[in-house]
């Protein structure tokens, strides 16, 4: 078979498990999304816009590990790289593919619809480089495929988006065809001389230590290291933390977990232990002003071990070329059992506060809705938590072995999780139960994906939090600003559903009603399910309350005198 660009770029899609990718056709692309399907390799999933497309893709990537999204030149890229600089916050390889203007037109001065109207078409590539860890534009066939790989062995490697630009006359022009996909994305192995001295430096450093303590963060996820730092639990027998970003990647039945570690909003009894340790290990940690209540929790300022996905910092020495699953795994064979602080953890009785039932016919409250979705939760449940109030609440669950939960509390753009759980939705349902806890103010942006889920019938859940406003806002700083129009939430899934549609739309004003909501949305597999849930304006978390001041103290600091 003669391969042409558009049908490598489709072979190496389906060769590292991109069985969907995400397209908004443009005249730049048209070819290109035509080389893709004839490829028959890999199917294209549209979207409404290029920012859901991005956030698709992103949600895929969630799902599957990596995935792709194809926009059109400028109109659609600019678009889509918002959700792009989310993937790289959220350390997410999405592939970036923007059509591009004819090789024909390069150089030529003349000027281009669907651009500044300069004839220098080059600012694109130039901005991507900004977001991803590697950007390439395609202008010459025969160099085609290595660029391809290229940038698909920086997604791998790195976790991270990439950026393609592919002139439109070139998507159908011949080129080689590609080799083994293993030498494009062989992982680079320990070093290991410097994993056996970071072992060393490690042990050292944890001697004589009273009260080590493990933290669980974000950047695990990217590199496999989950089911290592059980096996570090299990040695040292300390008391284990996610943070609120990495809810659910450390299994919280593990006997060894204590909560979440969240500066002054932390789970009960969580942040004496751990601000209390003095041999914190902490892996895939991201330290900022959210994810340390506004700065009023600073672990890396004490003598830490600090493991990031390919370097350790420990004992003031900084040890690169190890890959984090190597040195824990490693650490868990030579450390010794030190359980002081989960017995202090337990000698304390601290727990998360039990959530009683409501009375079933009073107005629903933000407490019995979370009650009611954590008993929904099974070990296939992924729990998609939207920035906003839903964080707190999702946070504060306690989760069966196997539930995940989703956040994007780096990149922190509302309206992420409406065109995310559809490209999980598309890479994880039915066999994962995917469901969302979503603000009305989130809702407002990117609700048109949830068109796209009745489209592909995916039989999503979205718990519409209607608390009529940016909550989340007013407990940072609040004004006319926060206020929004009220929608008909539940009254969409109609005008979404037109004449054949299996979306349902239902309200829910008491904790009866939300039952029986519930119910019919777990019947419902032919689609997505929205159920909006009247809330009071005041009714929210009361750690959101506390989280909000430190964030605005932290903002409103004055500027430091000259
Ligand atoms: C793209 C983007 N634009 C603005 C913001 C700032 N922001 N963060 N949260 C909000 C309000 C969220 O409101 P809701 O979704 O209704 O959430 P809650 O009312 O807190 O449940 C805003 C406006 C943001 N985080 N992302
Ligand atoms: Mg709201």
């Amino acid at each position: 078979m003669q391969y042409t660009v558009g049908r490598y770029l489709a072979e190496r899609f389906a060769q590292i498990g991109i069985e969907h990718h995400f397209a908004v056709a443009g005249d730049y692309n048209l070819i290109l999304l035509d080389e893709l399907l004839e490829g028959g390799r890999t199917k294209q999933v549209y979207c409404s816009n290029e920012l859901n497309c991005g956030f698709a893709a992103e949600g895929y990537a969630r799902a599957r590990g990596i995935a792709a999204a194809i926009v059109t030149f400028n109109v659609g890229a600019f678009s889509a790289l918002n959700a792009i600089g989310g993937a790289n916050a959220e350390n997410l390889p999405v592939i970036l593919v923007s059509g591009a203007p004819n090789t024909n037109d390069l150089g030529s001065g003349r000027i281009l619809h669907h651009t500044i109207g300069t004839p220098d078409y080059s600012y694109q590539l130039e901005i991507a480089k900004y977001l991803t860890c590697a950007a390439e534009s395609i202008i010459d066939p025969q160099q085609a495929p290595a660029q391809i790989d290229r940038v698909i062995r920086m997604a791998v490697l790195h976790k991270k988006p990439v950026y393609l630009e592919i002139a439109c006359n070139l998507s159908n022009a011949p080129c080689a065809a590609p080799g083994p996909i293993e030498g494009v994305i062989e992982e680079v192995p320990t070093n290991h001389k410097a994993l056996s001295d970071a072992v060393d430096a490690a042990v050292a450093f944890l001697k004589n230590k009273k009260k080590p303590t493990l933290l669980i963060g974000t950047r695990i996820r990217s590199v496999k290291g989950e089911e290592a730092a059980v096996k570090l639990s299990d040695s040292l027998g300390c008391a284990v933390a996610t943070m609120a970003s990495s809810k659910s990647y450390f299994p919280e039945s593990n006997p060894h977990y204590i909560g979440t570690y969240w500066g002054e909003v932390s789970d009960p009894g969580v942040q004496k232990v751990f601000d209390t340790s003095d041999a914190m290990i902490c892996l895939g940690t991201v330290f900022n002003d959210y994810s340390t209540s506004g700065w009023t929790s600073e672990p890396y300022k004490k003598e830490i071990i600090q493991v990031h996905p390919w370097h350790v910092e420990v004992g003031g020495k900084s040890f690169s070329g190890v890959h984090l699953r190597d040195f824990v795994l490693a650490l868990a064979e030579k450390v010794t059992k030190n359980s002081k602080a989960l017995e202090e953890f337990k000698a304390s009785g601290a727990k998360r506060p039990e959530i009683k039932a409501a009375n079933p016919s009073d107005a629903l409250t933000c407490a019995e809705l979370s009650r009611q979705i954590q008993g929904m939760l099974n070990p296939h449940s992924t729990l998609f938590l939207e920035t906003g109030d839903s964080w707190f609440h999702g946070v504060a669950m306690t989760l069966p072995k196997g539930a995940r939960v989703e956040s994007e509390m780096q990149w922190g753009h509302i309206g992420w999780s409406v065109p995310s759980v559809f490209g999980y939705a598309v890479g994880a349902a039915p066999q994962r139960q995917v469901i969302a806890m979503i603000g009305d103010g989130s809702f407002q942006l990117t609700a048109q994906e949830v068109a796209q889920m009745i489209r592909n019938n995916l039989p999503v859940i979205i718990f519409l939090l209607n608390n009529n406003g940016y909550t989340i806002e007013v407990k940072i700083h609040d004004g006319p600003y926060n206020r929004i129009k009220n929608w008909d939430y539940a009254g969409i899934i109609a005008a979404f559903n037109a004449q054949d549609g299996e979306g349902k739309g239902l309200k829910a004003g008491t904790g009866k009603e939300l039952e029986e909501a519930i119910k019919i949305a777990v019947a419902n597999k032919k689609g997505p399910t929205l159920i909006e849930c009247a809330l009071d304006s005041e009714d929210c978390a009361t750690t959101l309350v506390k989280w909000g001041k430190l964030v605005a103290k932290a903002n409103s600091r004055p500027r430091k005198a000259d």
